[in-house]
């Protein structure tokens, strides 16, 4: 039993169903420690051949073993690691990955063994001082000659210890002088139990060898041995080896984005403004959304509502709210307490010869903010707090200077049998407040107010008091759940009235623009998608060559897709987090003018929105690179290898 032999192989290649027969029965064996050199005319299946032996082309006909086991029936991934563990590659081009070290080149086979971190480097260590480019070793292939070239390739085939070394004219791009040093090297090799097949035109490389095989009209026509086999001196002891994997294509992915640093750092830039857009727009929309509720809550208490009586009419009493009404809203959930209120439309306050007319009035209420109260004090039985603008009406100069005086209060009434009746009291200014709120009595006060006009008096809502924000929502649904029958149709019994009712609507709007605005920033999402895609099968095309040579070296289909999903992954990372970086650059520009301006910042991304941005850039990446990565696997890698 030979340790690699060919049985009657025959391949053709069919150009438009044409068939042309290349190998026409092919029948060879061959042992450990020989250097066998395949002469022939050019054209003549050499090289077809070399592909079959290495396990880079299975589609022929024939048997090809390897210490007697056929490699017929072998799967993809046998294939992979035959070639990985079997086969080392030495081709004419030197075919090194151009993006990576004279250490990296040799690394990529040894990452695909089992051997330690430390082991590989201190293998790929040595074989480059074999080789005699210890030196060189951080130079990248285009820093070195072309011997120095085809010695690194060596000290790559060599790297995962394979039995067979196939060597397609290791010194056709050579002179004499490094001719016969790579000679030495090849001769080196076989004389280590290795089998080295080598392709060659050069009668001087055929003369070094073995054996020499003479190929003619796709068969073999003569086959001499020229000197004796080398002795085999143990059993081949092959380094285990597994798929490239993870760890070591996401380094590969990373180093040829260092390589092409400038080109990369472009395109993550463009990715990069779609997520900023969309950022700038959901932060500025938070700040905003932030700055008018701040607005809103800086004068109305969040936590309270005014519920009044679903009702058009105009009578006072049909807007009555009860006690009773109160105490049903104080025994709702969350509520800490509910109290009846009056409000009144057409008042007017009179002081000193001068009429100054309110457009509304409320008794005083937990909606209204403490901070209203611009000077004095909050109105207590038989008081009123006026407003700024009525104070200054009745003392220009200073309007301070009102608190303590007495005024007169009218209010418009209705007698009992409808007669309007306009009702006043002498009252105490204590204080003075905010024009947004209006004038402020106690809810006695106005009771007071109506029993010595003797007009009855019908509280018109009631204000009730949350425990905290988040439980407003609720609470105000249950009100609204209330109905009532009127002439046979249902309808809500309460309306929720005042600001703090609208500020969720207004919220809803709000977070509606935002959407919209942040929509279409996310039309350069897109833009990002299509280059990124663009980008990759372009770096597909450019790098076919480097992934016809990972597959010769038995990287797996599914590493290839990874890695250029793992540069994709890259481009969307850091695409994103220098999108976060301008994010945050320009909130910080907006929010110093603003928080000059209006004291209070407009934008605000939170943590929220930049994992989103995060998310949302690698996801659109990973998508962008599924078709190219998959072309990219999908490439024949004897195609791969010729593509110029
Ligand atoms: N993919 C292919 N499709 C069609 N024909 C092919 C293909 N690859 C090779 N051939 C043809 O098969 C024949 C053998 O090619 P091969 O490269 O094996 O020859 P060779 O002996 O190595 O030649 P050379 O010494 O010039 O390198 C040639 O006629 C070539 O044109």
């Amino acid at each position: 039993m030979s340790f690699l032999e060919l049985k009657d192989i025959h391949k053709s290649y069919y150009v438009n169903k044409e068939e042309f027969k290349v190998l026409k029965g092919i029948n060879l064996s061959f042992e450990r420690g020989e250097f066998v050199s395949i002469l022939g005319e050019s054209g003549g299946g050499k090289t077809t051949l070399m592909n079959i032996i290495g396990g880079l082309d299975a589609r022929y006909t024939g048997e090809v073993s390897l210490n007697g086991k056929s490699l017929h029936d072998n799967n993809e991934k046998q294939w992979d690691a035959y070639r990985r563990d079997t086969i080392g590659f030495i081709f004419q081009n030197f075919h090194l990955i151009s993006h990576l070290s004279i250490l990296d080149n040799v690394m990529v086979s040894l990452e695909m063994t089992k051997m330690s971190r430390k082991d590989q480097i201190a293998r790929a260590e040595s074989l480059l001082e074999k080789v005699g480019l210890k030196e060189h070793m951080h130079k990248y292939p285009n820093q070195i000659s072309g011997g120095q070239k085809q010695r690194v390739a060596i000290a790559r085939a060599l790297a995962s210890d394979p039995q067979i070394i196939i060597a397609d004219e290791p010194t056709g791009a050579l002179d004499a002088q490094n001719t016969q040093e790579i000679l030495a090297l090849l001769d080196e090799i076989a004389k280590d139990d290795k089998l080295v097949i080598t392709v060659t035109h050069s009668q001087e490389v055929a003369d070094h060898g073995t054996r020499i095989v003479h190929m003619e009209n796709g068969q073999i026509d003569r086959d001499e041995r020229i000197k004796e086999t080398f002795p085999v001196t143990d059993n081949p002891t092959a380094l285990p080896t597994k798929r490239l994997g993870f760890t070591a294509t996401v380094k590969m992915a990373l180093q040829h984005m260092r390589y092409n640093l400038g080109r990369n750092i472009l395109i993550i830039f463009g990715a990069s403004i779609g997520i900023f857009s969309v950022l700038l727009m959901l932060g500025l929309g938070n700040g905003v959304k932030g700055y008018i509720n701040h607005e809103i809550y800086s004068q109305v208490n969040p936590t309270s509502i005014m519920v009044a009586k679903n009702t058009n009419s105009q009578k006072p009493a049909d807007s009555e709210m009860k006690q009773s009404d109160a105490d049903r809203f104080g025994k709702l959930a969350d509520v800490d307490h509910s109290k009846l209120g009056y409000f009144a439309q057409g008042t007017s306050i009179h002081y000193n010869k001068t009429n100054a007319t309110q457009p509304m009035m409320q008794t005083k209420n937990s909606t209204m903010r403490s901070n209203l109260l611009k000077k004095g004090e909050q109105p207590k039985q038989g008081e009123i707090a006026i407003t700024k603008s009525t104070a200054k009406k009745f003392n220009k100069q200073h309007p301070n200077q009102m608190i303590g005086k007495t005024i007169t209060l009218y209010v418009p009434g209705m007698t009992a049998n409808g007669q309007p009746k306009t009702m006043k009291k002498e009252l105490k200014v204590s204080g003075i407040v905010s024009d947004n709120m209006g004038p402020t009595v106690t809810f006695n006060t106005m009771k007071t107010l109506y029993k010595e006009n003797n007009v009855k008096f019908y509280p018109n809502f009631v204000t009730v008091k949350i425990n905290e924000v988040s439980n407003v929502k609720a609470v105000q649904n249950k009100i609204k759940d209330y109905k009532i029958t009127v002439k046979n149709k249902e309808k809500q019994q309460y309306m929720i009235t005042g600001v703090g009712s609208i500020i969720d609507e207004l919220n809803t709007y709000i977070n509606l623009a935002v959407y919209v605005l942040a929509g279409i920033a996310g039309i350069s999402l897109l833009v990002s998608a299509i280059m990124i895609i663009v980008v990759l099968y372009i770096s597909v095309t450019e790098r076919t060559k480097e992934i016809g040579i990972l597959r010769a070296l038995g990287v797996r289909k599914g590493d290839i897709r990874s890695l250029f999903i793992s540069e994709a992954f890259f481009l969307g990372l850091f695409g994103s987090l220098l999108a976060v970086i301008f994010g945050y650059l320009v909130q910080w520009g907006i929010n110093s003018i603003s928080t000059n301006a209006i004291s209070y910042s407009l934008v605000a991304i939170t943590g929220g929105y930049v994992t989103f941005g995060i998310v949302i850039s690698v996801v659109i990446s990973l998508l962008a690179a599924l078709a190219p990565s998959r072309r990219a696997a999908k490439l024949d890698p004897i195609e791969a290898l010729s593509h110029e």
